[in-house]
Parts: structure tokens; C-alpha cells; sequence
């Protein structure tokens, strides 16, 4: 069963300075025990550091970047570029077989325009699973950097919440795994993570301004898996040790997030193959 098992996991880049070295050992176990890792990566913090020394404004639309041809090529360079290859590097060196990709490459993310007012913005249209299938019989990670091509061969960015769900939906997954700075969805009060949450209580949220900005496309990622059949999806603190096993475990105590499940199921125990995938990945 374990050698069917995919899990998507989102590494925000607000996290790229401090990802534990234990997130890549853990990743190297998934392969190991057969489980289909994909990561898909953002960078947002560092597209903005870049623009502002190229003094390129750095606008947002509902959390989205307004990206004219020059931001588009400040985007490309780098989330396709640095980011996306230190994080093959640190998988290769905990023992992990790694390829960086980009949506564009291979058509595997197919977008259309989103809004002309955000410009080279993209809208997912289709996943190319078959691109992560292949890369998969070969023993790689893929490492994707949220960007995607639309049928000109036009390239757009793509928030990576956005593309992480997206890719987590074409494949079916077992888990999604949005990993952030900080520890989960926090409540109104901003100190208090929440446990559980369903996509009624999301839209709440968001309603009462207690779910704001950067937090917003990943819920909204999160309401659309779970939605679709992806049975875990997970908004978790990717600054903490262990926090990959920590989401696939069955006990909530141990796991540092919030875990964003259907509507009936805020009591429910976890579902057991994801149990089975922690098991296999010890
Ligand atoms: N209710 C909330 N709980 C936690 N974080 C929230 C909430 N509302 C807004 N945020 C913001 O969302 C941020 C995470 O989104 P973002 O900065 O885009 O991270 P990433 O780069 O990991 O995608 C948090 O650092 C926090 O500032
Ligand atoms: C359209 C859009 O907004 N794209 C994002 C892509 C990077 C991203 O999403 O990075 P994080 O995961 O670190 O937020 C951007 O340009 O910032």
C-alpha cells in the first residue's frame, strides 16, 4: 500500500533560511520506504529582496503579485534558479535522488492568464502527472518551482500554495503539506494555533479577518484538496524538527500545525494509510 502513497509537500519561502536538515533526512525515509515525494517550492521574500535592488515594486493583488514582463524574469530567475537548486543540493546530500524542475518544464503546469490586471499571472488549467509518474520511476524527487506555461509557450507565475494544490489534486494525493513560518493556522487572538479546521471555518475566517494575506492561497488550496479527495492536508510549522513525521502521525499532539479536514470529520481519528505512511517512513 505504502508504495502507492504520494505526499505533496509546499515549502513557503519564508522558510528557505530555516528548514530543519532533519526535513531532508525525513524526505530521504519517504523515498526510501516507497512513498511518491514531490516538492513544490516558492520564494516570495526573496523575489521581493531582488526587486527592491532592482527597484522593481513589489504589488499585490489579494495576495498575488502584479508581474509585468520584467517581474516575470525576476520571478523565473529566481525560484527556477537559487532556490530551486539549494534545495536539490540538501536533499541530494541527505541521500535523496533530487531533479529541479519548473511548471514549464515539460508543460507540467498548464495555465491560462488569470486577470489581465495581475499581468503574466497564471491560472492552473492541467497538471501533466505523467511528467511526476516518469520522474517517480526513476527514483527522483521532483522540486518545482511554481511557475507554468500556457499553450503560446507564454511562461506565468503561480503562487506556490496555488501550485501545490493543484499538483497535490491531479495526483490524488494522500497528503498535502504546506509548510510555513509559523505554527498553523493561528487564532483570533494571533498567539493560539487551531488543531483542526474545515472549509466552512475557513471561510469564516477569512470573512472575520483572522485569516489574512499569505495565509489566504493556502487555505484556499487546503478547501480545494480536501474537497477533491486528498484525504490530509496540512498547514504545518516547517521551522520545527521532525515536522514532516509529526504531520503524517495519527497523534494531533505531536504534530505542530493545523490540519484542515471535510466538514464532520473535526473529531474524526486520522485516516489509517496516512498512519501506515509515518510507520513506513521511521
Ligand atoms: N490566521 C493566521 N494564522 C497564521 N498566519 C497568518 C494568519 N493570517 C495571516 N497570516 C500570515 O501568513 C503568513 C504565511 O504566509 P506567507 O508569508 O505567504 O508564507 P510562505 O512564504 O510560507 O508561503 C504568516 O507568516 C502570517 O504572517
Ligand atoms: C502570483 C504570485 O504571487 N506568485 C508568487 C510565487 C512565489 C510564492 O508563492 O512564494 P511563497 O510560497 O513564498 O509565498 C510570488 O511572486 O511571490
Amino acid at each position: 500500500m505504502a508504495e502507492k502513497q504520494t505526499i505533496v509537500v509546499k515549502l513557503g519561502g519564508s522558510l528557505l533560511n530555516t528548514l530543519p536538515a532533519s526535513f531532508f533526512q525525513e524526505c530521504a525515509s519517504l523515498q526510501k520506504a516507497g512513498v511518491h515525494v514531490v516538492i513544490v517550492h516558492g520564494g516570495g521574500l526573496r523575489i521581493n529582496d531582488f526587486a527592491k535592488q532592482l527597484s522593481l515594486e513589489a504589488k499585490f493583488v489579494n495576495g498575488l503579485r502584479v508581474t509585468d514582463e520584467a517581474v516575470l524574469e525576476l520571478v523565473e530567475m529566481v525560484l527556477g534558479g537559487s532556490i530551486n537548486k539549494q534545495l536539490v543540493s540538501r536533499l541530494e546530500q541527505a541521500g535523496c535522488s533530487a531533479v529541479g524542475i519548473s511548471g514549464v518544464d515539460r508543460n507540467l503546469i498548464r495555465v491560462r492568464q488569470q486577470d489581465p490586471r495581475l499581468g503574466f499571472v497564471g491560472e492552473v488549467e492541467q497538471v501533466n502527472v505523467s511528467v511526476l509518474h516518469e520522474l517517480r520511476s526513476l527514483g527522483w524527487i521532483p522540486v518545482v518551482a511554481s511557475l507554468g506555461v500556457d499553450g503560446d509557450g507564454q511562461h506565468y507565475n503561480i503562487n506556490a500554495d496555488t501550485a501545490a494544490g493543484a499538483v497535490a489534486k491531479a495526483l490524488k494525493a494522500d497528503c498535502l503539506v504546506l509548510a510555513t513560518d509559523v505554527p498553523g493556522i493561528l487564532a483570533g487572538d494571533g498567539l493560539n494555533p487551531i488543531d483542526r479546521i474545515t472549509p466552512g471555518d475557513v471561510a469564516r475566517l477569512i470573512d472575520e479577518g483572522v485569516i489574512r494575506d499569505g495565509m489566504i492561497p493556502k487555505v484556499k488550496a487546503a478547501a480545494e484538496c480536501v474537497a477533491n479527495g486528498v484525504q490530509t492536508v496540512c498547514i504545518a510549522d516547517g521551522r520545527a524538527a521532525g515536522f514532516l513525521a509529526g504531520t503524517l502521525s495519527q497523534h494531533d499532539d505531536s504534530f505542530p500545525g493545523t490540519k484542515v479536514v471535510a466538514e464532520g470529520c473535526e473529531m474524526d481519528g486520522l485516516n489509517g494509510d496516512v498512519h501506515a505512511l509515518a510507520h513506513r517512513a521511521d
